[in-house]
Parts: C-alpha cells; structure tokens; sequence
C-alpha cells in the first residue's frame, strides 16, 4: 500500500521471487499508469516492473494475503489506514519511519492505536528505494512484538537481495529509525555550512549518544540502536546525499530554499520529539536545535555555537 518510491520498491524486490504481489495505488490514473508504462518513472525510473507484479487501486486486491506492507509516510499513515478493513488475518507491516507529530507514537504505535485486533511489525534500516528496486544487495530489520509472526514475516520477505534480521523491540527499530533522520538532517546542515567533515563526524557521534539517551528513558534496547535500524540506518542517511533528510539539511546550512512536496520525515519527528523529550525531561540538544531550524527560529550559526558552548562533560 503506496507506490511512492519505497513502496515501489519493495513490490518490485518481492515480485521478483515470483510470490503473487500487488502494489496498490491511491488512485485508478495512477494504477492504470503504472501498469501501462510498467514502470514508476515518478520515482523509480530505472526499475523496471517484473511480469508478476500486479498493480491495483481496488483494496480488495490486498487483502487476505501473506502480509500488507503500508509505504507511504508516517503523518498520513492514519489516514491512509483508514480506508482497510479491520477484520483481517493478515499482519500489517509498517514501512515508514518517524513520530507522529499528534500523539507521539511510532509507526506499529499508530497501526496499534488505529486498529487494535492486527498483528503489526516494522521494516526498518539502511536501505534506498533506487538500490532495492535494482536488486542491490539490502539488509533490514523486521520488528514484530510477537516472535512467531515475526519469523513468519522474516520467511515471508526475505529475497536474495534483501536480507531481513528480526527482533522483538519494536520500540527500539522505530526509535533509531525515527531519529537517524533528525542527525541526517543535523549533518546536512553541518555540511551544507561548509562546517567540514570532522564537525559531521562529531554530530553523527553526539547524535548516537542522543539516540541512545533517548532510547533508555523509552525502553529501547541498547543492541537493537546499535544495529541495523538504528547505526546502520544513521551510518548510510548522515553520509549520502541519496538521502532527503540530508539534503533538507544541507539546503538549511546553504541557506537555500527546498522543495516542501519532497517526503522528509525527520522535520516533523524532531519537533514531536523535542517534544517528548521536555515532557519526560530527556537531554537532547541537536534534536531540539533541528526542530528549531526547520521551524526557522534558529540560524545554523546560532545552532552551533550553542553546541559548542555547553558546560563540558564526560563523554
Ligand atoms: N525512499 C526511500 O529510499 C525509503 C523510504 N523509507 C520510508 O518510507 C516511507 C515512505 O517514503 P517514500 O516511499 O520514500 O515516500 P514517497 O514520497 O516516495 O511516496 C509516498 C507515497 O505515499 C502515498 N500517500 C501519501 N498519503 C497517503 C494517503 N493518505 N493514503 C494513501 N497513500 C498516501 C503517496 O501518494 C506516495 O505514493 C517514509 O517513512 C520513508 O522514511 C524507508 C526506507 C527507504
Ligand atoms: O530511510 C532512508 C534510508 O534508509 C531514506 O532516507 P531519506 O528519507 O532521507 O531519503
């Protein structure tokens, strides 16, 4: 459910193993688009679609399978999934990363809060839709409170290309998956202000620690932040400039203007968790300075210096 770019992505990768899959798309033009040009050249214009995959706009085409992987960005993922049944068989994944900005939660949060009666799980880590589609090789962390269902989808979606680890803490693959993109942001920025690479390297590090710090009041595990989902995650989105958080990052520091139709997620998740963390009284400087760059009431200037002059500690 969703033919941006990751949900493309991920049924082009998954048709490929020659399972029955359906990318389903908001709209019948749409549909009828992509299944005439066989190609989602919006996003993905190097990937082309397997035979297999069928593309719909009739919901019921969805249903009752394997699992319902739901792309499309976290604060329309409610809205999105309110038009499903909610009697169903089949676990719903989320693929998609943030905090939403009204209640605080994390994607299975949301699914959770919205439809109570599913099994949820997360598809999370270091991974671009472009390298998915065209068969690179991926690895990502599947998050499913419930072990069993957990294995199941980790069969179930894994492909000679994409290569799923699995765990039970939720909580934790949502954190780092929710937060590598305020550090992208924060290094864009540190880069887009021709700041050097030893400034980024010391705000992907801080960052960490600030995941970390944020994850323990929260009740993530420390190995889940330090895995795929979360380092991982971090290592690829603070150094790439595939990555949309580092470019809204790097046009902040640049002092340009960027897109607002462009998918970010990290703009929204830093202000929900700046505001999380006031609330349970957590220390989180650079998510607190990037929710203030994006609202525009802090310069990159002014960012670092209050960076670089808080009372020093241990590390
Ligand atoms: N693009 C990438 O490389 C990756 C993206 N992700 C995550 O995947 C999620 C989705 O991102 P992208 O696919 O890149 O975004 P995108 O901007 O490429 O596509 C978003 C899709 O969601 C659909 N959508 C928006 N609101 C909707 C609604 N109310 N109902 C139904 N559909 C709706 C849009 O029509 C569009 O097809 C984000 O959370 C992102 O962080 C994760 C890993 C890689
Ligand atoms: O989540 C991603 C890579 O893992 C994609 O990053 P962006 O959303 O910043 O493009």
């Amino acid at each position: 459910m969703g033919a941006g770019a990751f949900g493309t992505a991920l049924a082009i990768a998954l048709a490929k193993t020659g399972q029955p899959v359906t990318l389903w798309c908001r709209t019948s033009e749409q549909a009828r688009n992509l299944d005439k040009v066989r190609c989602n050249s919006a996003y993905l214009p190097d990937a082309v679609f397997p035979d297999s995959l069928k593309v719909a706009q009739d919901l019921s085409a969805i249903m009752g399978g394997k699992a319902l992987l739901i792309a499309v960005p976290l604060q329309h993922m409610r809205a999105a999934i309110s038009i499903l049944p909610q009697k169903t068989e089949t676990p719903w994944v989320a693929c998609c990363k943030g905090i939403e900005l009204s209640t605080g939660l994390g994607p299975t949060g949301v699914l959770n809060d919205a439809s109570p009666n599913v099994t949820t799980a997360i598809l999370t880590g270091p991974s671009f839709a472009a390298d998915i589609a065209i068969g690179r090789p991926t690895a990502l962390t599947l998050a499913c409170k419930d072990a069993t269902s957990g294995a199941r989808l980790q069969a179930a979606l894994t492909t000679p290309t994409l290569r799923l680890y699995r765990t039970t803490d939720t909580v934790g693959a949502e954190l780092g998956g929710a937060l590598k993109n305020v550090m992208a942001i924060a290094c864009g920025a540190v880069i887009g202000a021709g700041l050097g690479d030893s400034a980024r390297a010391a705000t992907m590090t801080r960052g960490f620690a600030e995941m970390q710090r944020i994850g323990r009041a929260l009740g993530a595990r420390t190995d889940t932040l330090a895995g795929l989902s979360g380092l991982g995650d971090l290592a690829l989105t603070c150094t790439s400039d595939l990555s949309r958080n580092y470019r809204l990052g790097v046009s902040l520091g640049r002092g340009d203007a960027f897109d607002p139709k462009i998918t970010v997620e990290g703009a929204a998740t830093a202000q929900a968790m700046s505001k999380i963390a006031r609330q349970k009284e957590i220390d989180t400087p650079i998510t607190n300075i990037v929710a203030r760059l994006v609202e525009g009431s802090t310069t990159v200037k002014d960012a670092i210096d209050s960076l670089m002059t808080r009372p020093l500690k241990e590390e």
